[in-house]
């Protein structure tokens, strides 16, 4: 069996095996503390714990901590990754996976946290502190991330209002507008939900990170931040999809959403959305996110619906009429939120095909597919040492159920599509370019189109 190294000229993995670099830090430092802070949460509800089940909620609250603490010592010290015991209709498919990472790795050596790839362990950790939950059932429904989820929302408020308010002046003559201010709005809406994705808890190991004052103020002084700014090929894609329909007007059908962080970005994602169905440049959204509590802050079902409701009840006359109009928009069809497993197992996005068929072919059905976020820019890409050079196309490795965008703030080295030299040139004028945080890409693929 050929190694991940020699496969198919493809690079290997980022692994926290290469000393020093990105994926060994997170490994060796914020994955610990994200777990440190994990068991510092579960330790503080003890007293809910207690109120909700009485002592075999304390039980639970101790015995989870140890499967944490566990957890934690066999990451620092680099013992072989373990099969999952805990019976979800997962487990399997996750069991499966490691036998698939130890073939590839070959036999010398177990699967293990510093010398497996970085994009399977800490998706792995992840499953592990899910696992851990529901192995004690009375707190298994218990999101150990919630607080700062909630936190971020709560702490973002301005920057919400403005953004609420913003959207609510262009929808009242957005029958009006031509294509020209249209596109002026969308392209400020990408924006705003590409910078968005600064917001996430995980590059922080869950220390605050909201968003607090307007994001439209910045816009243009952030534009030398953005490395690859596919918009306009978007705006193309989306006007090119439009269908005439009974009503005489022209909607692109179905644009779907694959969600990254709660909080301030999930609120410019809903923003988005609604842009997109009340200017009619879609006719529905489906938007994706995760089954259980993932990379700190991403959105679960409960955060989608708390947010929505919690900007209802805001006492703020555009947030709230905003918070109204996406519960209609849910009610009436014309939104719907989705979750699968897959994404939250630690596959390729090159591997949905095959692996997740199902989900392969819901996505064929939009017209476009944004991918929000970091890691799902990873998965894109396979999380490979890839050529700066190299293009977006040949990193997606043939995945492509439909048109789709990414739209990443760079907090992983890994980046592809960059002009010859360019990669070159940020390294030598700001060393951490791919991980702080502080560049973004808005990066297109129409696979019908190569
Ligand atoms: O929320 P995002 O944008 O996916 O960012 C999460 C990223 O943060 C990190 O934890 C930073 O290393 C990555 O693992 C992950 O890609
Ligand atoms: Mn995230």
């Amino acid at each position: 069996m050929a190694t991940d190294q020699t496969m198919h000229g493809v690079p290997p993995s980022l692994s926290a095996r290469v000393v020093g670099s990105f994926a060994y830090l997170t490994v060796r430092d914020r994955l610990p503390t994200i777990l440190t802070k994990v068991v510092d949460t579960i330790h503080r509800n003890k007293n809910k714990f207690f109120e909700e089940y009485g002592e075999v909620g304390i039980q639970a609250e101790k015995q989870a901590i140890s499967l944490l603490s566990k957890l934690r010592n066999e990451l620092q010290t680099d013992k072989p990754v373990l099969a999952l015991t805990d019976g979800l209709p997962d487990t399997d498919s996750w069991n499966q996976y490691l036998e698939r990472q130890q073939r590839l790795q070959g036999d010398q050596e177990p699967v293990s946290w510093f010398k497996s790839p970085w994009l399977y362990v800490e998706c792995y950790m992840y499953r592990r502190i899910h696992e851990a939950l529901l192995l004690n059932p009375p707190i298994s429904d218990f999101d150990v991330f919630n607080e700062g989820k909630t936190q971020s929302f709560t702490e973002s408020s301005q920057a919400v209002m403005s953004l609420c308010t913003y959207l609510e002046g262009i929808k009242n003559n957005i029958d009006e507008l031509s294509k020209n201010p249209l596109f002026e709005h969308f392209n400020k809406l990408m924006q705003v939900s590409l910078w968005g994705n600064k917001c996430d808890l995980s590059i922080s190991a869950g220390q605050e990170n909201s968003q607090k004052t307007s994001p439209l103020d910045s816009l243009y002084s952030l534009l030398p931040f953005i490395l690859v700014d596919d918009t306009k090929r978007v705006w193309s894609a989306l006007i090119s999809a439009q269908r005439p329909r009974e009503s005489g007007k022209n909607n692109a059908d179905r644009v779907d959403i694959v969600l990254d962080n709660a909080g301030f970005e999930l609120v410019t994602d809903l923003v988005l959305a609604d842009f997109l169905v009340s200017s009619g440049l879609a006719r529905q959204i489906h938007f994706h996110g995760k089954s259980i509590p993932w990379f700190v802050s991403d959105v679960t079902a409960k955060d989608f619906q708390w947010t929505i409701r919690q900007a209802m009840a805001t006492n703020h006359k555009w947030v709230s009429k905003c918070g109204v109009q996406w519960q209609r928009y849910l009610k009436e069809g014309m939104w719907c939120y989705h979750d699968h497993p897959f994404w939250t197992q630690p596959h390729e996005f090159c591997d949905m095909a095959a692996d997740a068929p199902d989900l392969y072919t819901t996505l064929q059905g939009a017209d476009l597919v944004l991918f929000k976020g970091d890691l799902n820019y990873r998965k894109l890409t396979g999380d490979r040492d890839w050529e700066h050079t190299v293009s977006f196309e040949t990193a997606l490795r043939g995945f492509g159920p439909a048109t789709l965008c990414s739209l990443r703030t760079l907090k992983a080295n890994i980046q592809v599509g960059l002009q010859p030299g360019q990669g070159d040139k940020l390294t030598s004028q700001d060393p951490s370019w791919m991980t702080s945080g502080k560049y973004a890409v808005i990066q297109f693929h129409n696979p019908k189109s190569e």
